[in-house]
């Protein structure tokens, strides 16, 4: 088991890593839409927050040897499901057919009040 850590992604805020690699996939913790620069929060936006999320989630699998090409699962947690159709027209620009498989629930609520969070499962490229 080896841990994850860039600074192009924004430091865990408990006590989990970014990502871990085992048995030749990497596991990224649940990634938010904050900037790794200034640890803000980038937008309301929920499209803007997608992009961002997924940006973060590029940055953990590049350190770990992994793009987005090899997602093999995602889990999407949003805090209003009403949100659905604009983060999937964002998310749809960020991961190439054959799609990942992908879970997405709504929850009550998500840490520093951010409307989304992505987690994913991908192999290991390197
Ligand atoms: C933000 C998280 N990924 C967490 O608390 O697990």
């Amino acid at each position: 088991m080896k841990e994850i850590h860039t600074d192009a992604a924004p430091d865990s805020i408990g006590p989990f890593s970014q990502g871990i690699i085992d048995s030749g996939r990497i596991f990224v913790s649940g990634q938010g839409p904050v900037d790794p620069d200034s640890g803000e929060v980038v937008s309301e936006d929920i499209g803007e927050q997608t992009a961002r999320t997924l940006e973060n989630i590029a940055a953990v699998l590049e350190a770990g040897g992994s793009s987005l090409d090899s997602v093999v699962k995602t889990t999407v947690f949003v805090t209003d499901m009403s949100n659905y159709d604009a983060i999937n027209e964002v998310y749809a620009e960020y991961v190439t057919d054959p799609y990942p498989a992908r879970s997405a629930v709504e929850v009550a609520d998500l840490p520093i009040d951010i409307g989304v969070e992505i987690e994913v499962i991908a192999a290991v490229e390197d």
